[in-house]
């Protein structure tokens, strides 16, 4: 079976990308080590702090984010990093050719209950027009040179890619590497299962609402099909299944919070997953536009997400679509 760097080579990917991806690599296998040990490592549980967008931090949230920044940070083609866990950039060294921001594990709150957890990640080229600082980052995810996720789960998979399709790699535990175990993924055009938090229905808009009420609706409703619901609360792994069968995955804007409408962060979530569901066949959309052509404002913006299967995505946008002409709260 085929071994991730060697893979890469042979797609011509240069040889500065190759050793940054190389690193993510090592970094996935030490964190996938640690949660496989669970209790026994002595990391599960919370901190008593909380990250800068005030959610409250898990220890493992803390050492993955530390490990990945230190050992991306001692790589010579690393610039900057951004991080869900960093107030402002990290910078690395001034020749670096690339940036690196990820979340170093999404899905958190599933730790607790020893479920599917994973790490984001999305490298960009450092821009070559004198930007400095966090500017360097505020690039729309159509420059990203690759991206990917580790899903942390009852095997470790790594699934990637350089705009030349996505591939998922498993981690071979016996000899400690990623091995190419799928290729050519490709997102079925059409699905009977979404994915949505059900919780938020009454914080959602009108359309949004009835669009959901459609699908609940089943057979006997205007779409004429029963549909299934799956919420993992990670997206790395909400958006695995979809990858894997195909489906809708969103976390569309609701009210709960004023002037906050949205949940997903932009640079470290929406676009690798965009990216991942372009190169699959399907769309990654924010109910507005292509997640991949957000102009971001800052590294910690957050965006709406409708992702998958091509069919099922462009009906929910037919939905949205009225919305946007008759509402204005998202
Ligand atoms: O708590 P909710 O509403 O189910 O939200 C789940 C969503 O939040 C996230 O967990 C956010 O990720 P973090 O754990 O990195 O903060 C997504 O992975 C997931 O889709
Ligand atoms: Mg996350
Ligand atoms: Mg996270």
């Amino acid at each position: 079976m085929q071994r991730l760097i060697p893979t890469l080579r042979r797609d011509q990917v240069d040889e500065e990308l190759l050793s940054v991806i190389n690193t993510l690599q090592i970094c996935a296998k030490e964190i996938s080590f640690r949660l496989h040990q669970g209790e026994l490592a002595g990391v599960l549980g919370s901190t008593l702090d909380e990250n800068i967008q005030g959610e409250t931090q898990k220890m493992l949230d803390v050492l993955a984010n530390q490990l990945l920044k230190d050992i991306l940070l001692e790589n010579p083609h690393v610039r900057a990093v951004a991080s869900e866990e960093e107030e402002g950039i990290v910078e690395g060294t001034t020749e670096g050719e690339y940036l690196v921001a990820f979340d170093p594990l999404d899905g958190s709150s599933n730790i607790d209950i020893n479920s599917l957890v994973g790490t984001i990640f999305s490298i960009m080229p450092t821009p070559k027009d004198g930007r400095t600082g966090e500017d360097m980052f505020l690039q729309p995810g159509t420059h990203q040179v690759a991206a990917g996720y580790v899903l942390y789960g009852p095997s470790t998979m790594l699934v990637f890619t350089t705009g030349r399709g996505v591939r998922m790699f498993t981690l071979d535990q016996k000899v400690g590497e990623f091995l190419l175990t799928d290729t050519d993924i490709e997102i079925p055009k059409s699905t009977c299962e979404f994915a949505i938090n059900m919780s938020n229905y009454r914080h959602w808009e009108p359309q949004m609402r009835r669009y959901v009420d459609d699908l609940l609706a089943g057979e006997t409703g205007p779409r004429c099909k029963n549909f299934n619901m799956r919420w993992i609360a990670a997206m790395v792994a909400d958006v695995h299944r979809v990858l894997c069968r195909g489906g809708l995955f969103t976390y569309p804007g609701d009210s709960r919070k004023p002037g906050k409408p949205f949940k997903l962060r932009l640079m470290y979530e929406g676009n690798p997953m965009a990216m991942l569901v372009e190169q699959a066949g399907g769309i990654a959309h924010t109910g507005k536009q292509r997640i991949l052509e957000v102009q971001p404002e800052h590294i910690h913006q957050r965006v709406s997400v409708i992702l998958g299967s091509e069919q099922e995505v462009s009906t929910c946008l037919e939905y949205l679509q009225d919305s946007h002409s008759t509402t204005t709260d998202v």
